[in-house]
C-alpha cells in the first residue's frame, strides 16, 4: 500500500516558493498499477520522489505498507527504501560491466551484509526474477549486448529483488517504440499483480492509461482524477 495523504511541496524560487505538488492525496492499493500523467512541470517527478522518500514533502504523510514514512529518519527513509520500495528510472542506469545477472546481485551487497543462506535466497530470487521477465536467455549479458527493452526489463527485475511493497516507476516506455513499450507496461502489469506491490507509474503516453487499475492527472502540482 501506498497513501500519500494531503502532501504540500515547495521548492524555493527567487524570492518566493513553487509549489509542486498542492495538497494531493492517493492511495494505490497492493497488486494495483495506478498512472501518473500530467503535462511537463506538473509535478510527476516530485510526487515518486516524495513516494520513494526521497524528498520530505513541507506537509502531509506519507505511508508505505503499514509503516508511517513522514516521521522517519533519513537513515530509516534509507532503510525503508531498501527492504520496502523498488524504484525504476527512466534511463536504466544498469553497471556497464556487470552481465544482466549481476546487476540484480549487486543489490544485495548495498544493504546490510548477507549471510551465506541469504545469498543463496537472492541468487535464487535473481533467477526467477530474470525468468519472470523474459531474460532467463541472457541472464550473462551485459547493457551493451542488451536492447532497450532488455535493458529496462533488468531494471525492472533489479527494483523487485528485495521483495518492495512499493514499486515506483518513472516514464519506462520513452525510450522504447509503441510495441516495446505496451510490452513493459505488461510486465508491471502482471509482476504487481503477482508480487502484491503497490505500482505508481508515470507515463505521459495516453494510449497505456486504459490497461491500468486508475490513473490520475495532476495540473500545476493538483490532482484531477481521470478514471478509476
Ligand atoms: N529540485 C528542484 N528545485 C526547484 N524546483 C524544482 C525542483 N524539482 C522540480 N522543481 C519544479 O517543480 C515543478 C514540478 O517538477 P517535476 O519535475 O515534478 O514535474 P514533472 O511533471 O515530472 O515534469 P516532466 O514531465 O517535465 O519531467 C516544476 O515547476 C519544476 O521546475
Amino acid at each position: 500500500m501506498i497513501a500519500l495523504d494531503n502532501v504540500t511541496l515547495t521548492f524555493p524560487d527567487g524570492a518566493g516558493r513553487l509549489t509542486a505538488l498542492d495538497r494531493v492525496s492517493l492511495t494505490a492499493a497492493p497488486g494495483t498499477v495506478t498512472g501518473i500523467t500530467g503535462p511537463s512541470g506538473s509535478g510527476k517527478s516530485s510526487l515518486l520522489a516524495v513516494a520513494a522518500t526521497l524528498i520530505r514533502p513541507d506537509s502531509g504523510g506519507v505511508r508505505i505498507g503499514d509503516v508511517d514514512a513522514s516521521t522517519l529518519s533519513r537513515s530509516e527513509s534509507a532503510a525503508l527504501r531498501r527492504s520496502s520500495i523498488g524504484i525504476v528510472f527512466q534511463q536504466p542506469n544498469l553497471l556497464p560491466s556487470l552481465t544482466a545477472r549481476e546487476q540484480l546481485l549487486v543489490m544485495n551487497e548495498l544493504g546490510e551484509r548477507g549471510s551465506r543462506g541469504r545469498r543463496r535466497d537472492v541468487s535464487d530470487r535473481a533467477d526467477e526474477l530474470l525468468d519472470a521477465v523474459g531474460l532467463a536467455e541472457h541472464r550473462a549479458k551485459r547493457p551493451h549486448q542488451l536492447s532497450g527493452g532488455q535493458r529496462q526489463r533488468v531494471n525492472i527485475a533489479r527494483a523487485l529483488l528485495n521483495g518492495p511493497s512499493a514499486l515506483l516507476v518513472d516514464e519506462p516506455t520513452s525510450a522504447l517504440d509503441q510495441e516495446r513499450g505496451a510490452a513493459i507496461i505488461e510486465l508491471v502489469l502482471r509482476l504487481s499483480k503477482e508480487l502484491a506491490t503497490a505500482t505508481l507509474l508515470v507515463t505521459h503516453d495516453l494510449t497505456h492509461l486504459p490497461s491500468l487499475h486508475s490513473s490520475v492527472q495532476l495540473v500545476d502540482g493538483r490532482l484531477a482524477q481521470l478514471q478509476s
